[in-house]
C-alpha cells in the first residue's frame, strides 16, 4: 500500500470507529467512505515559450447531505487522486465539527508554481476553473486557499466563473482579497483557530504562553502567522521550517527577521547557511509541536523523537495512525487536524455569508465569532476523549461526521 493511499484507508479507519459509536450500520459508513463525486481534468495552459503543457487536475466532493461542499485547491507537484480524496473527507469532519452548513470538498493540480511565471499561473487558474465549472458554484461546491494558491489565485478563480456565470459571483470562492469580497481576518483565521485550540490545550496541561517552546513546521500562510501571534504572545519560537530545511535557535528565533525575509511561498531558509533538515525538526527540544506544512511528516519512525507535550495539527494529515497511537500512548496530547486548522474554513463560512447577504463585518466582529466556534468545538471534543477514554482524534471524528450521517438518513440516503 503507498503512503499516499495510506492517508485513504487511515481516515476510512477512524470514520468506521466513529459511525460505529454512534450507532450507524454498515450502509451509512458504504455511503461516507468515498466522494460522492470526483473529477479528474486535463488543463491545456499555453506557457510564455510559445508550448502548450498540460495539467492534471482534481476537484472531489465528498459528501454534499449537509449542503455545498467547501475546501481548499491546493497546487503542488506531489498533488495526487488519493490526497485529494483523504482532504476532502477531512473538509467534511472540519464542518461538522465547527457545525457549518458545508459538506467537505478539496481540489488540487498537479504542478509547480514555484517554477512558473505568474501569467503562467492565472492561465492555470482559469483554465481550472473552466474545466471543474460544470460541478461548482455558490451553492453547490465552494472553493478556497490551500498549498501554494492565496488571494490572487481566488481573485483570478472568481473572475473566471463569473464570466461564465455571466454575473459577478463573489459567493463562488472563498480567500479573496478585501475589494473582492474578501473578509476581515481571513488571511490569518487558520492561524488563530490553531492559537485558541492550542490555549485551551495549554491550559489542560497548565502550560503558560510565556514559559514555552514551540517549534513549527511551515512558514507559509498557517506557519507564517502562527509564528508571528505566538511569539507576540510571548513564546520562544525555537525552530521553523520550510520544504529547503530548518532553522533552530534554543534562545527563539527572531520572528519579525524572518517574516520581513520570506518569499510567497513561505520560503526562508535558502538565505541561510546553518540549515537542519525537516527531519531534524521534529527532534528539537521544545514543549510544542506544530506541523504546518504537508501530509505524513509525523510516523511510527520519528513518533518516539519527538519531545513536545502538546502536538497541534495546522496542517492537513501531518500524524498518520499509527504515530497518532505512539505519541497518545507517550501521554502526548494531540490536537487533531480537523479541529485545530478548522479556522480557516470557519472564516471562509463567514466570507461566503458576507457574499450572500452583501453586508460586510469588522474585524472584531468576525474574531469573535470565530473564537466562540473554535472554543466550543475543542471543549466538546476534549470532554468526549476525557469521558469516553479515546483519543482526541476519534472523539473529533465522531463529533465531525455525526451531522453528514443524520442528515444523510433524514434524506434516506442510508
Ligand atoms: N491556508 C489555509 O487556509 C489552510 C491550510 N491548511 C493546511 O495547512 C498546511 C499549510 O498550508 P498553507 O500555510 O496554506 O500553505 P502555504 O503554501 O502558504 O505554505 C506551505 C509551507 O509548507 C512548506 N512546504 C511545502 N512543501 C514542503 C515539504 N515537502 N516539506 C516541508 N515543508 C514544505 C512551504 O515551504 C511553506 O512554508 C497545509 O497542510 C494546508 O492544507 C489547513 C487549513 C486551512
Ligand atoms: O477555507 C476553506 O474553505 C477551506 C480551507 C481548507 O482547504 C482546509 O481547511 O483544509
Amino acid at each position: 500500500m503507498s503512503e499516499k493511499s495510506n492517508l485513504i484507508t487511515s481516515t476510512q479507519a477512524i470514520i468506521h470507529e466513529a459511525l460505529d459509536k454512534l450507532g450507524f450500520d454498515e450502509g451509512m459508513y458504504e455511503l461516507i467512505k468515498e466522494p460522492m463525486r470526483l473529477l479528474t481534468v486535463r488543463i491545456p495552459v499555453r506557457m510564455d515559450d510559445g508550448s502548450v503543457k498540460v495539467f492534471t487536475g482534481y476537484r472531489a466532493q465528498h459528501n454534499d447531505a449537509v449542503g455545498p461542499t467547501k475546501g481548499g485547491v491546493r497546487f503542488h507537484p506531489d498533488v495526487n487522486e488519493e490526497e485529494v480524496v483523504a482532504l476532502s473527507m477531512w473538509m467534511t469532519l472540519k464542518a461538522g465539527i465547527v457545525d457549518l452548513p458545508y459538506g467537505g470538498g478539496k481540489g488540487g493540480i498537479v504542478c509547480d508554481p514555484r517554477e512558473m511565471s505568474i501569467e503562467e499561473v492565472e492561465r492555470l487558474s482559469r483554465g481550472y476553473v473552466r474545466a471543474i465549472s460544470q460541478i461548482v458554484g455558490p451553492t453547490k461546491d465552494i472553493p478556497a486557499p490551500d498549498v501554494f494558491t492565496n488571494s490572487q489565485i481566488m481573485a483570478w478563480m472568481m473572475d473566471e466563473y463569473s464570466m461564465i456565470d455571466e454575473f459577478n459571483s463573489p459567493g463562488f470562492i472563498t480567500g479573496k482579497p478585501l475589494v473582492l469580497g474578501g473578509s476581515q481576518g481571513r488571511d490569518r483565521a487558520t492561524a488563530m483557530g490553531v492559537v485558541l485550540c492550542l490555549e485551551q490545550a495549554m491550559e489542560k496541561r497548565s502550560m503558560k504562553m510565556e514559559d514555552v517552546r514551540i517549534v513549527i513546521q511551515g512558514f507559509g500562510n498557517a506557519g507564517s502567522f502562527l509564528s508571528k501571534i505566538l511569539s507576540d504572545k510571548g513564546a520562544k519560537i525555537v525552530g521553523i521550517s520550510d520544504a529547503n530545511g530548518a532553522l533552530h535557535d534554543p534562545n527563539g528565533l527572531d520572528i519579525d527577521y524572518l517574516l520581513d525575509r520570506r518569499d510567497s511561498f513561505g520560503m526562508v531558509t535558502n538565505l541561510f547557511d546553518d540549515v537542519l533538515s525537516n527531519h531534524e525538526l521534529f527532534e528539537i527540544d521544545c514543549d510544542i509541536l506544530i506541523p504546518a506544512a504537508i501530509a505524513n511528516q509525523i510516523t511510527e519512525e520519528n513518533a518516539n523523537d519527538i519531545k513536545a507535550d502538546i502536538i497541534c495539527e495546522a496542517a492537513n494529515g501531518p500524524t498518520t495512525k499509527e504515530a497518532t497511537k505512539i505519541l497518545t500512548d507517550n501521554g502526548k496530547l494531540i490536537v487533531p487536524d480537523v479541529l485545530a486548522s478548522a479556522g480557516g474554513v470557519t472564516v471562509s463560512y463567514f466570507e461566503w455569508v458576507q457574499n450572500n447577504q452583501g453586508y460586510y463585518w469588522d474585524e472584531d466582529e468576525v474574531n469573535e465569532k470565530l473564537q466562540l466556534k473554535l472554543r466550543k468545538a475543542f471543549d466538546e471534543i476534549y470532554d468526549l476523549h476525557d469521558k469516553r477514554q479515546i483519543d482526541m482524534r476519534l472523539a473529533a471524528y465522531i463529533i465531525g461526521i455525526k451531522r453528514t450521517a443524520e442528515a444523510a438518513r433524514y434524506r434516506g440516503w442510508a
